[in-house]
């Protein structure tokens, strides 16, 4: 193995770029070449490849993005997409690839690993949708991002007696709703795993105004349904009218904290080690603290689940 290909795909996140600067500096460290692949499976595809050196991943380590930019690839969803690829990492001589993305990215990547490509996968999305690992990279960003757009909206919310829905993002999955509901203090956490109660909730604020409570925070995963929608179905129920913010693609930019800087770091420079100790087919995570590889497939099959000491605490911290 003499040369590297390095993608990032799907949505970016903040610490890919360095999470791509460590997989660089440690290949080339082990006297390795490395190739960046543009825009994910669709520059996988076309053959859109740029030489990464020392100093060409020098200065992007806290940037947010991709350097690499990234993209939702189509073409690549299909076998032949998938063996034109093989044929492509074949004609450049690229003899194994490091995968940063999502659990859509790594189920391409054990597309390419099953017709015998040498693959490593490290998540990087802020949706924390994968096992494998405790954290995704993006994550802890995605939730501070939040939080500090949450904080401000408290600001007027008490001031003008006000409810507010905000919508975060996750795509099918609560985590970045619970996480950044918990820490904001919200009334009510919404997400795509668990049913909506509406009788609970307008109950709950009701009985919050009878205390003396004058306003209310509600945080809605995307998967549930809009805020608008969630909002109208509120008016009438409860004695606010409710103002609505979608938060959306503001927590996907932005520089990466030091979680996710020290987490990109780490787990970039392991996809290396995996590859230069002969593994394939496995992504790297951190389970409890420690770096650890398993099968890429992991990532999809065990489902990670909310958990309910976090649910539990919403319910009893926002009496
Ligand atoms: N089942 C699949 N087989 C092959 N490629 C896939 C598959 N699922 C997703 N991909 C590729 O990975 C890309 C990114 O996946 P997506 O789910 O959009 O984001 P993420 O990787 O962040 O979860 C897709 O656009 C597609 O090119
Ligand atoms: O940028 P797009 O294509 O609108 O996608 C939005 C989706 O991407 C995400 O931000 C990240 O998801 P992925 O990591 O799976 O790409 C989701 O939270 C959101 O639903
Ligand atoms: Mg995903």
């Amino acid at each position: 193995m003499h040369r590297i290909g390095v993608l990032t795909s799907g949505g970016d996140a903040p610490g890919m770029n360095a999470s791509i600067r460590a997989v660089a500096r440690t290949a080339l460290y082990h006297d390795l070449e490395v190739v960046g692949i543009r825009r994910g499976y669709e520059g996988l595809l076309e053959g859109d490849f740029v030489p990464l050196t020392r100093s060409s991943v020098g200065g992007i380590i806290l940037h947010g993005g991709t350097i690499l930019r990234t993209a939702r690839c189509e073409a690549f969803m299909r076998p032949g997409g998938i063996n034109a690829a093989v044929s492509k990492l074949k004609e450049n001589d690229i003899d194994a690839l490091v995968v940063i993305g999502g659990d859509g990215s790594f189920r391409g990547a054990k597309e390419l690993a099953d017709r015998g490509v040498k693959v490593v996968g490290i998540p990087g999305t802020i949706d924390n949708d994968m096992a494998g690992t405790d954290c995704t990279i993006g994550f802890d960003t995605a939730c501070n991002t939040a939080l500090e757009c949450i904080s401000k909206l408290r600001d007027t919310a008490s001031s003008h007696d006000r409810m507010f829905i905000v919508e975060v993002m996750g795509r099918h999955a609560g985590f970045l709703a619970l996480e950044t509901g918990v820490a904001c203090g919200a009334e009510f956490i919404l997400v795509p795993e668990l049913p909506v109660d509406l009788k609970a909730i307008s109950d709950k604020i009701h009985y919050a105004k009878q205390r003396g409570k004058t306003h209310s925070l509600i945080v809605l995963s995307e998967g549930v349904m809009h805020a608008a929608e969630l909002a109208e179905k509120l008016k009438g129920r409860c004695d606010y009218d409710p103002r609505i913010v979608v938060l959306g693609h503001l927590q996907r930019g932005g520089a990466p904290s030091c979680f996710d800087t020290v987490l990109a770091s780490r787990l970039g420079s392991a996809a290396i080690d995996a590859l230069i100790g002969g593994r394939s087919g496995v992504m790297v995570g951190r389970v409890k603290g420690e770096v650890v590889e398993s099968p890429i497939e992991i990532a999809w099959t065990d489902k990670r689940t909310l958990d309910p000491d976090m649910l539990r605490l919403v319910d009893m911290l926002s009496i």
